[in-house]
């Protein structure tokens, strides 16, 4: 079972078709106008066909017109349902009408009329797939001038335009189950264009969460892992240096305040960490309160730098203010060194922290 919004959506694209069927069909019109003058040439009065041709030609340029426009801008069902359906039933009386032209003239003219009516509603069988209401209309419409045409002057035959009436109508039987299986192809199609979309979408959120911290929103460890790997796979490891963070006494913030107010300092700190950072520098945390920043390209001089512009953003205005929570963090540095292996450079930086836990924190360390 579709939903609501498929059908709507599978109605809209078999329009869409339909229209830019319509397009091409009305674009090859004059070649059957150019079969009938022709065909008919010699065995009917001239006057009459040109008249035939040119109010034709006179509904017929408008009708492209609307409909290559409707084309381009993106035809909606809603909206020009009513025209196009207009411009297919236009189009159909416009060939029934030739009838009037033709007929009556002889015998042989009046099969041939009745042939090109019915090789024109066959052709155009393919243009109308997606829209049998619209197919009933114009063969309708065709119908109607041969109809009027046998009622009012007696010509052609009866029996060819019965014979019209039921190829009509077999060639409606016929398309009604090919249309219904188009249709639902267009379902089918859109079902699988919204689960590959939905898919999609939740592959990028579980890449997303597979990467973060639910936290802090920052890098895991995982992903810091990837990057360290990324940044010293080469021949000739990129110039790049570490910063391992740690809170100090973070322990005392859970322990006077709760677990919860601890989860906020954590998300405050990764916050401020963050809007010191520039694009391409990457912060991940660690475990616990343990962060590790990674700044590719940088020198030791500058990740010394932007270790003690870290450490007095911390210092400088409390993690949360309600209740006051207002720590320092120790951070050690240590740069890329030729042969460096991630878990190096994390040694070296975590026992450049411990030096700077153990000298008093609120302190960089470089090792
Ligand atoms: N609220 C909260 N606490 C955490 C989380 N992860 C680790 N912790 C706590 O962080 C604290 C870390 O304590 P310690 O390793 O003793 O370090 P510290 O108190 O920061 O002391 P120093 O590092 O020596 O300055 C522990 O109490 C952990 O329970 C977390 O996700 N949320």
């Amino acid at each position: 079972m579709s939903a609501p919004t498929d059908l709507a959506r599978a109605d809209q694209l078999g329009f869409e078709q339909f229209v830019h069927s319509l397009a091409q069909h009305l674009r090859h019109t004059p070649f059957g106008w150019a079969l009938v003058l022709g065909l008919s040439w010699g065995q009917a009065p001239l006057g009459p066909l040109l008249l035939w041709l040119g109010v034709f030609a006179l509904v017929w340029l408008p009708s492209l017109w609307f409909i290559w426009r409707c084309g381009k801008r993106g035809p909606v069902l809603a909206q020009d349902r009513g025209v196009v359906y207009a411009v297919a039933a236009l189009d159909g009386l416009g060939w029934g009408v030739v009838v009037w032209v033709l007929a009556g003239l002889s015998p042989v003219l009046d099969s041939w009329v009745l042939a090109l009516l019915c090789g024109l509603a066959a052709l155009s069988a393919v243009v109308y797939l997606t829209q049998l209401q619209a197919f009933r209309l114009y063969l309708g419409a065709m119908g109607l001038g041969l109809l009027a045409c046998v009622l009012i002057r007696q010509v052609p035959d009866w029996r060819l335009a019965i014979a019209f009436g039921v190829f009509a109508l077999l060639l409606l039987r016929l398309l009604q189950p090919v249309s219904a299986r188009l249709e639902q192809g267009r379902l089918h199609e859109i079902g699988n264009e919204s689960l590959a979309a939905r898919l999609s979408d939740s592959l990028a959120r579980k890449e997303v969460e597979a990467a973060t911290d639910a936290l802090t929103g920052l890098l895991n460890r995982r992903s810091l892992d990837a990057l360290l790997q990324a940044g010293l796979s080469g021949p000739v490891p990129r110039q790049m240096a570490l910063l391992m963070l740690d809170i100090d006494h973070f322990k005392q913030i859970n322990d006077r305040h709760g677990h919860a107010c601890g989860d906020a300092a954590l998300r405050a700190f990764a916050d401020r960490v963050r809007a010191q950072l520039r694009d391409g520098d990457h912060c991940a945390r660690y475990g616990g309160e343990e962060f590790v920043v990674l700044l590719p390209g940088a020198s030791r001089e500058r990740a010394v730098e932007i270790a003690e512009r870290l450490r007095l953003a911390v210092q400088g205005q409390p993690l949360l203010s309600q209740p006051l929570v207002d720590n320092t963090v120790s951070i050690g540095v240590s740069v890329v060194a030729p042969m460096d292996q991630p878990a190096h450079l994390l040694e070296r930086a975590d026992a450049a922290l411990y030096r700077a836990k153990s000298e008093g924190r609120n302190r960089v360390c470089v090792a």
